[in-house]
């Protein structure tokens, strides 16, 4: 199904090389057939190369007509000047996957105006790893055949669920966003650790450990996180002195207004967007 495909990322910044790490090591696309490309920077365009066995084109070398799919992989700022170039160079059958936080499949399929298939991604950069949490919401003209290539391509970087494009923003703050809190709160666990005078190499693996042991304790059961926790509970024991911590200062509504604003930035980004004219106003 992807063996011949060529995939093409328009951008090769941080989410663009993690996915390609993950689906070159899946075996599933050959390696020469992924093509990341960029505006101008050659020397990251040859780290790529080197590292992933890839190819890597500036945006001017890229023959847009050889690819089969097009991953737009830019920042929302530079998604205008994108697509007005494809727009003029899209074969109706060519699949585009847009990873980019905020923009709507609307807003994109408008720009291309030619019935174009698109579908919105919002991976993590777990993908470097084949663990990427990620989302994907239909265009209006993709078909049955083109979900399921995605959906396989996209196995290939970790899970995948495919949702109503009115959660991408949730679903952003929470799994495309997700790794950073988790990120945030391992280098508080790790420093809080070391302070007290725990052995480097123990603190950060033991943090780690502690994080993905939780984890597949609610992947493998049913079990709900507040059951779980109860079992950690010792009534009047350590666990206890520590969750009343993490209350006393405001611990779960910290977490709960990240994820609410980070929704609301990707919000921002799509209502930003476009100007009466239809023009770019972000920055
Ligand atoms: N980082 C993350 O964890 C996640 C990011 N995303 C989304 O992924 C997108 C990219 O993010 P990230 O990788 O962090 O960004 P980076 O800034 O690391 O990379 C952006 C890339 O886009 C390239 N670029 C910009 N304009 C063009 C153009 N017209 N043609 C070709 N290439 C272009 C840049 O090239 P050059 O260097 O030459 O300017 C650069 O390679 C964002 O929209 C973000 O919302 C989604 C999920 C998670
Ligand atoms: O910070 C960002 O905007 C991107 C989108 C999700 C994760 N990183």
């Amino acid at each position: 199904m992807l063996k011949n495909k060529t995939i093409g990322f328009i951008g090769a910044g941080s989410m663009a090389e993690a996915m390609i790490s993950g689906i070159v090591s899946s075996d599933l696309v050959p390696s020469h057939q992924i093509i990341a490309s960029n505006r101008s920077n050659v020397k990251r365009l040859s780290e790529l190369e080197t590292c992933y066995g890839i190819k890597g084109l500036t945006k001017d070398q890229l023959a847009i007509n050889e690819l089969d799919i097009i991953v737009l992989a830019m920042k929302p700022k530079d998604i205008d000047v994108a697509l007005e170039s494809l727009q003029q160079q899209l074969q109706p059958h060519q699949l585009v996957l847009s990873v980019i936080a905020g923009i709507s499949t609307t807003y994109i399929e408008e720009k291309l105006r030619s019935n174009q298939p698109v579908i919105r991604v919002m991976p993590n950069t777990s993908s470097m790893i084949g663990e990427s949490a990620t989302a994907l919401s239909l265009g209006t003209y993709v078909t049955e055949e083109q979900t399921k290539i995605s959906q396989k391509l996209l196995c290939t970087i970790g899970k995948v669920y495919i949702i109503a494009e009115e959660h991408m923003d949730v679903f952003t703050g929470v799994a495309g966003s997700g790794p950073a809190y988790f990120y945030y709160l391992m280098e508080h666990m790790e420093r809080t650790a070391k302070e007290a005078g725990l052995d480097h190499a123990v603190c950060r693996d033991a943090v780690a450990q502690t994080i993905l042991g939780a984890a597949k304790m609610m992947l493998q059961n049913d079990e709900e996180p507040a059951s779980l926790r109860k079992r950690v509970t010792s009534p009047n024991g350590t666990t206890a002195a520590g969750i009343e911590a993490l209350r006393s200062y405001g611990g779960g509504k910290a977490i709960s207004e990240a994820i609410k604003g980070a929704a609301k930035r990707s919000e921002e980004i799509s209502m930003q967007m476009l100007d009466e004219n239809n023009n770019l106003v972000i920055n």
